[in-house]
């Protein structure tokens, strides 16, 4: 069957009814399209994503970065130096724009295609249905006549005419601004309506927040409504953070302060007599060399890195300011299944009112046995209570289990395909027994309920409800229980709570199972609610499977503790296997004074004192999604920068709460992963911890390019300053610093973006989230080294004078002297608590590079004669070099000892 589309005029499929949808475009309702019509459509229509958002030309961009207070000022001294001649020097400054404006330009590009490459690793699919199959296929795969399966927590990856819905609610937030969800539904709507009113019609990008449904693709990529506000609107990309907003306000502050004292200077210039268009020249030498104008694009540059660096750890940043936060984190909160355990999940032990049973095999391969206690192979005839629990692992679930070259693997949940394989063992056959007891109705599982119904119509039309779910929430709906030979008898609550929790305690996840035989009135069914499942249900089980931790999972929690920031187990499951885990995890001690908590304890703590409960405790068990949105609050209530793991639809809330909210890439739901802050590709808990510390890395190679450029800038500023203050020739000419200041910005102080993380990264406290990047000992350090620098020039420009060299000469010694003493300090400001000795002179080689391009630079700079021309520098002999190394080396030695009396008073700089 081939789909004919009319693409003049979109029909208005809401208007339609569902066979009709189906019909036009050429889908089966029960096959949908054939895997070879739909390959053929997708060459036609082209994939099912929307086209990248056309890019802002090149001359927009160059503007952009030319839009900056500094570069008015440099273009305006440009043109009044041309208009005075000196063209060499307005040659220089116009140089220096476009090779600044250059290298922004390329940074930028580079940090946003490192960004824009993120998107692509968070894949989403799409269930479809083709050729009569269900299969999972990346959405961007899919094409228009294909049918979509929907279920709560997705977000919907094609506009579709719904063809089923079954309690299907839609946040349309995404389309429509409104964040009410909206309740779908099939039938036909007759007028033209606005795209909001179209409840027969789920629209891309919008997200399922409860029930599920089925729908036919009507259109697809950039015909989707989402396309259309795509093209509207573009791709909003930015590249702001609270750091680069802060250190931009900065940069502004700066600016107005250093020109007003380059007009000062200007004037006092002028009321000594001086030239006019040297003391022109000399005001925007002081302006260019003291404004750090490399610091914003040093900022996006270490940002963007650290951005790759977590990608590359599997953590993938969907909001740039979280790289800063991340840094600062003080208590990370994770769920328990799928982070810190695999996720694998194999029934191990069974219990029946009449008897317990040993599960062997691991993994999903239905190879093992079901025996008892003696060891005898169990019988489902002889044990009808564990033919039943069996039975309802089987109906009650929505997974399948699928085996290729030995190897199994569920499609579904872990946890429920661990049941059909405990069935299997037992020699029940999925197809048959689901075949045998169609499926009537579904209550679905969510977190809150904690359980899961079914109601299924046998083949002589009687209706039995199956449900599955956590202990507590099941024991207290049961009244009665299952003996071997299938008869009832009244519950032994006590018998089967202590079974579970006997089982809890070994580690294990246990579900119990129940049913209601012979429903009364079949028609109740076909609306299974809470209310239609009632309580006097039959219990008929227990499922305990063993999820073991994940490797790195406990060193992982080590790391953290080490660095100050407390983890949190806060998970939907049973107390006591919650405690067991935790213990094999490191999270609680034995002797630990910390209690775990259930969800029904928190229940009763009075929000004044939830705040110091969250913060004093470890592990919250049979926590609902709402009281993690709580405990969320409360803690950040306390101070507390919170990172918080969560994959479900409603842990949305509570990972838009968290100052990090991680939603797992794997497992977790497209709701969970739209409101998250960063996405994990592995689900597992230590890439949380590793994603920490790269944060940490960041902030700290951040701290390191500001403490080596502001006093680097200060100095040359300085330098014009005394000099005009102080009458005398001045030492460095603008053309001078306007190239000190731009080579040593680009081949020295971005260098520094990629220092590897130090060694003792994660054994301090967190960063204070208010912590100001200008601390006391940045000021001071910044005052001493450009006191140094100013000195060490200033002397050496002066002893070569007195000796016999000409202006030139000592002018290109002083330059080489600044040149020199920031690739010293350079190593200096490569550790902020220890010597570069320390830390390993090569372990960024990027540094080497620098200065090997830098070094280059100034021996061109000193001896080539079309630079001297350009630059008025001259040639220096070996002497002078000795002497500027020996500033060098004094100056280093200044700092290291300033950084070892201050890193032993504890403070760094
Ligand atoms: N598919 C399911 N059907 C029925 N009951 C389930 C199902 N999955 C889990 N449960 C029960 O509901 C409880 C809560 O599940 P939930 O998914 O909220 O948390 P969890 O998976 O146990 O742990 P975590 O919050 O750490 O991920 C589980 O402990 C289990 O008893």
């Amino acid at each position: 069957m081939t789909a004919v589309i009319d693409t003049s005029a979109p029909p208005e499929y809401h208007r339609m009814t569902a066979d009709e949808v189906l019909l036009l475009l050429g889908g089966d309702p029960r096959t949908g399209l054939s895997a070879e019509d739909a390959n053929a459509l997708l060459a036609r229509t082209g994939p099912n994503s929307l086209p990248a958002a056309a890019r802002t030309g090149l001359p927009v961009r160059l503007l952009r970065q030319v839009h900056n207070p500094l570069i008015y000022v440099l273009l305006a001294a440009g043109a009044i130096t041309a208009v005075l001649g000196e063209y060499v020097d307005s040659s220089v400054i116009f140089g220096v724009v476009i090779v600044n404006a250059a290298i922004g330009l390329i940074q930028e590009s580079k940090a946003e295609a490192e960004l824009a490459g993120l998107r692509s690793m968070v894949r989403t699919d799409a269930r479809v249905i083709r050729g009569g199959q269900e299969r999972t296929v990346p959405s961007e795969t899919l094409v228009p006549g294909d049918l979509v399966k929907l279920e709560a927590g997705d977000k919907v990856p094609a506009d579709l005419r719904l063809t089923h819905a079954v309690g299907l609610r839609v946040d349309e937030s995404a389309l429509t601004g409104e964040s009410e969800p909206v309740e779908k539904h099939v039938d036909p709507l007759p007028e033209a309506l606005p795209v909001a009113d179209r409840r027969n019609m789920a629209y891309s990008g919008t997200l399922l927040t409860s029930g599920s449904g089925t729908g036919v693709v009507c259109a697809t990529g950039a015909a989707t409504q989402l396309g259309e506000i795509h093209r509207l609107i573009g791709a909003a990309h930015t590249l702001t953070t609270p750091l680069t907003a802060k250190l931009a306000g900065f940069s502004r502050l700066l600016t107005f302060g250093i020109l007003g004292l380059a007009a000062v200077t200007f004037a006092v210039g002028l009321l000594r007599g001086h030239d006019a268009v040297a003391m022109f020249t000399a005001a925007i030498a002081l302006a260019v060399g003291a404004i750090p104008e490399g610091l914003p694009a040093a900022v996006t540059v270490t940002l963007a890195i650290g951005v790759a660096r977590m990608a590359r750890r599997r953590a993938v940043i969907r909001h740039l300011p979280t790289v800063e936060t991340l840094g600062s984190t003080t208590v990370i909160c994770t769920d328990k299944t799928g982070t810190l355990t695999e996720n694998q999940m194999t029934v191990q032990a069974i219990w029946t009112p009449a008897a317990r049973y040993a599960v062997t095999g691991t993994g999903y391969a239905p190879e093992g046995t079901v025996r008892d206690d003696t060891g005898t192979v169990a019988a489902t005839d002889r044990d009808r209570a564990l033919h039943w629990t069996l039975l309802t692992g089987v109906l009650c679930n929505d997974a399948s289990l699928t085996g290729r070259d030995g190897v199994w693997s569920v499609a579904g949940d872990p946890t429920e395909g661990a049941m059909l394989t405990a069935a299997a063992k037992a020699g029940l056959d999925t197809d048959t027994v689901r075949t045998r007891w169609p499926r009537a109705a579904a209550l679905p599982f969510s977190s809150e309920r904690q359980f899961m119904a079914t109601a299924h119509r046998g083949l002589d039309s009687t209706v039995i409800v199956l449900v599955k779910g956590a202990v507590e929430r099941l024991l207290e709906r049961c009244s009665l229980q299952m003996d071997a030979d299938g008869t009832t008898r009244p519950l032994d609550h006590r018998a089967a709570a202590a079974a579970a929790a006997d089982l809890a305690a070994r580690g294990l996840r246990v579900l119990a199972t129940a049913m209601r035989p012979n429903c009364a009135e079949p028609q109740e069914i076909e609306h299974l609610d809470e209310l239609a499942l009632g309580d006097g249900l039959v219990f008929t089980g227990l499922q305990a499977m063993l999820d073991p931790p994940r490797a790195a999972a406990a060193t992982a929690v080590a790391a953290c503790r080490s660095a100050g920031i407390a983890v949190k187990m806060i998970t939907g499951d049973h107390a006591a296997t919650a405690t067991a885990i935790a213990r094999q995890v490191g999270l609680l001690e034995t002797g630990d004074a910390r209690v775990v908590l259930t969800g029904t304890e928190l229940a009763a703590v009075p929000d004044g004192e939830l705040a110091e409960v969250a913060h004093r405790n470890g592990v919250f068990a049979r926590v609902s999604p709402e009281q993690k949105l709580r405990l969320v609050a409360a803690l950040q209530e306390r101070g507390h920068v919170v990172a918080m793991t969560g994959d479900g639809v409603n842990d949305a809330p509570a990972l838009r709460q968290a100052g990090i909210g991680v939603a797992m890439g794997a497992s977790g739901t497209d709701v969970a992963k739209e409101a998250a802050d960063m996405v994990l590709t592995d689900d597992d808990f230590a890439t949380v911890e590793a994603a920490v510390e790269e944060g940490r890395g960041v902030f700290d190679n951040l701290t390191k390019f500001i403490t080596w450029t502001l006093p680097t800038n200060l100095g040359e500023g300085l330098v014009i300053l005394a000099a005009i203050m102080f009458g005398a020739a001045l030492p460095i000419l603008p053309s001078q610093i306007l190239w000190i200041n731009m080579t040593t910005a680009v081949a020295l102080g971005l260098m520094l973006a990629f220092e590897p993380k130090e060694p003792g990264i994660m054994t301090r406290p967190p960063r204070k989230p208010g912590q100001p990047l200008f601390t006391g000992a940045l000021i001071l350090r910044t005052a001493l080294v450009s006191v140094l620098l100013v000195a060490g020039a200033w002397w050496l420009f002066n002893w070569e004078l007195a000796n016999g060299a000409d202006i030139a000469q000592a002018r290109t010694a002083a330059v080489n002297v600044f040149v020199t003493v920031q690739a010293f300090y350079l190593f200096s400001c490569r550790s902020l608590t220890q010597s570069a000795w320390r830390i390993g002179m090569f372990t960024n080689p990027w540094i080497i590079v620098g200065i090997a391009v830098q070094a280059a630079g100034q021996l061109a700079i000193t001896y080539t004669p079309a630079m001297n021309a350009v630059f008025d520098t001259a040639p220096i002999g070996a002497d002078v070099w000795l002497r500027i190394l020996a500033i060098a080396a004094a100056t280093s030695l200044i700092v290291s000892v300033e950084k070892g009396l201050r890193t032993r008073a504890g403070s760094a700089a």
